[in-house]
């Protein structure tokens, strides 16, 4: 039995996770057609947590979003409101896994005042479902990427998205809390450390990196949020695609373990990967260096405990 000395676990059983690097282009149909093959050869390598790409039913652009965007309210939406939501809901429910289903771009008009003209905003949006396809959470990015990089990338999602305004926690039952965030959400420790210390086993990001930044920050990022907080972390980017649209992909998928050491790294290409985790792993990282018994709130404060919006979108 568990006692102050011997903390419960955050992982309750061991359990093998897939990143699904899809390759995806500007046909909607054929890229839930390919993420639901992907799904099943995922599933059937073992995986009982499947991750898709960000923005894996569209290409991803400004110029996208809302040609690509789907309506999610009311929930559930009907099929042709939102034909991911039902693509993903049946790829979770036909393999009986846990679908942390990327992103989409999501629209949602609101009448804000009786009489005054609807207002439609757009978010990028990540929908969890369980094994049985029941809708678990949706997560809307928070940060939304705006960078400018002389001679890099300049990308401003913010001229058309809105942002999110809730940190995710998933519980995933048989296996514990999963953190959930999108991309450039990576950059902010703050959202992985309030996740991670809410009790995750992983945290876990959708993200599609591009050729400036990917090479420098993105396996750096996912180790440092590992580092941080003595957990697993996944990103899962689309294939990278130099044929198609002006965004490319930095593509290299992967997971990362407790003592921020790679597991698992895919390549440019389409391809999924795959990596075991265990309670075992995440114990021994923490045990090893104490962290959790060392932090300071006396000299800096706890973000954990500050007030978290944790409601539903
Ligand atoms: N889709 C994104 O949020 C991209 C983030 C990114 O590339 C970065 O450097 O951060």
């Amino acid at each position: 039995m568990a006692s102050a000395a011997t903390p419960s676990p955050v992982l309750k059983q061991p359990v093998r996770i897939a990143c699904v690097q899809l390759a995806s282009g500007s046909d909607k149909a054929a890229n839930l057609a390919r993420a639901a093959e992907k799904v099943r050869e995922a599933a059937a390598g073992g995986a009982k947590i499947v991750v898709l790409p960000e923005c894996f039913n569209s290409p991803y652009g400004c110029d996208h979003f809302p040609h690509y965007a789907e309506t999610l309210l009311p929930s559930p939406p009907s099929a042709e409101d939102s034909p991911s939501f039902h693509a993903l809901a049946a790829m979770a429910r036909d393999n009986g896994v846990y679908l942390i289903g990327g992103s989409i771009p999501e629209r949602e008009t609101t009448l804000s005042q009786e009489g005054a003209q609807p207002q439609t905003r757009y978010y990028n949006t990540a929908l969890i479902f369980s094994p049985s396809g029941s809708l678990l959470a949706t997560h809307r990015k928070v940060h939304l990427f705006d960078i400018d990089i002389p001679g890099g990338i300049t990308f401003r999602e913010s001229d058309v998205l809105s942002p999110g305004n809730k940190l995710t926690v998933v519980d995933l039952p048989e296996y514990g809390l999963v953190g959930i965030a999108i991309c450039y959400d990576v950059r902010f420790p703050e959202l992985a450390t309030i996740a991670a210390r809410k009790g995750c086993f992983a945290l876990v990001y959708p993200g599609a990196f591009n050729l400036t930044t990917g090479p420098l920050h993105w396996e750096l990022l996912g180790r440092a949020r590992a580092l941080d907080n003595q957990c697993y972390v996944a990103l899962c980017s689309p294939a990278r695609d130099m044929t198609e649209g002006v965004y490319h992909a930095w593509g290299h998928s992967l997971v990362v373990d407790p003592m921020a050491k790679v597991i698992v790294q895919a390549g440019e290409g389409e391809e999924v990967v795959f990596a075991d985790l265990d309670e075992q792993k995440i114990e021994s990282a923490r045990s090893g260096i104490p962290l959790r018994h060392q932090r300071r709130f006396d000299v800096y404060p706890d973000v954990s405990q500050a007030k978290v919006n944790t409601e539903k979108a």
